[in-house]
């Protein structure tokens, strides 16, 4: 199957990884307007082209990988240069939801989803969501990229795609926040700073293998680890008295809030 990514950023290169594993996917087709990325990728061997004009013809797939606000220019040109009668498109922008998109592109089978940036390591967290199943259906072998390169997860509502942006989409944010905060106070406190961030990292890594380990419960993790009377009772007291859970959440809330703006909800649809 042929397929072509609408937008040749971030999300699309570690799409066109994850793309590379699906062996049913013959060739991607990549539309960037911006020259420098087009020579990058064409310097990684990828087909990249201007707009969609220079697709080729007998495209099995769409993958829209432009920001929300570049969205309504990206459909209307793609339509206007392929026909997207029975063609999968799938949409991975945070807060544009399938009713804009078919309004854009009007036609295609559209499937709208939330991935993360850890695709690019094969660990990636994807939330899908269809507009109907012949859509689900159709994109069947295009939605293997998200499952080659990590978790794909279905939505029946596509309202909770706002919830899954603020947890697995943004996710990721949060935790080299808390890679980077833990890294520059081992730092402050004398560690060197390659064994820090290398530190820091296995930390995390090695804390989610265990959270994700058959049938392990974090918060029990989270007991094993604390003695009583110990350190990190008393890092863990400080957590507590400074808000960190509850910062934690209102800055989930924020995402969701916003992907829902950006949807033209209410916030607090
Ligand atoms: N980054 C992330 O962690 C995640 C992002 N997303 C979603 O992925 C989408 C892309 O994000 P990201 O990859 O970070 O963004 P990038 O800015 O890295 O990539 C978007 C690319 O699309 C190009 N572009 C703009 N307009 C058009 C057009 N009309 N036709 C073709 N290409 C166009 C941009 O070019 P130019 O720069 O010249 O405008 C840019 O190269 C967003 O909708 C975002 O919500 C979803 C999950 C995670
Ligand atoms: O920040 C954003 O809007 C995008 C969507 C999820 C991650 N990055």
């Amino acid at each position: 199957m042929k397929i072509a990514f609408i937008g040749g950023g971030v999300m699309a290169s570690a799409l066109l990884q994850a793309a590379a594993r699906v062996p049913e996917i013959t060739a991607v087709h990549v539309v960037e307007p911006l020259a420098a990325r087009r020579e990058k990728l064409a310097a990684d061997g990828v087909a990249a082209c201007a707009t969609p004009a220079d697709l080729p013809a007998g495209l099995g797939a769409c993958l829209l990988c432009v920001k929300p606000q570049d969205m309504p220019q990206a459909c209307a040109g793609l339509a206007a240069a392929v026909d997207l009668d029975g063609l999968p498109v799938i949409s991975i922008a945070a807060g544009t939801t399938i009713a804009r998109l078919r309004g854009w592109l009007g036609g295609g089978l559209i499937v709208r989803t939330m991935p993360n940036t850890p695709l690019r390591a094969g660990q990636g967290c994807t939330f899908a969501c269809a507009a109907d199943p012949a859509a689900a259906e159709a994109a069947a072998v295009p939605l293997k990229i998200f499952a080659a390169a990590g978790l794909l997860l279905w939505l029946d509502d596509e309202r909770l795609l706002d919830a899954a942006t603020a947890l697995s989409g943004s996710g990721p944010a949060y935790v080299y926040l808390l890679i980077e905060t833990m890294a520059r106070t081992a730092r402050e406190m004398g560690i060197e700073a390659d064994a820090a961030l290398a530190a820091a990292v296995a930390t995390v890594s090695g804390a989610a293998a265990m959270a994700g380990g058959p049938g392990a419960d974090p918060a029990e993790l989270r007991r094993q680890v604390t003695s009583k009377g110990g350190t990190t009772k008393a890092a863990l007291d400080t957590l507590e008295a400074a808000g960190f859970a509850p910062a934690l959440a209102a800055a989930m809330e924020a995402a969701r809030q916003r992907g829902a703006e950006l949807a033209g909800e209410e916030p607090d649809a």
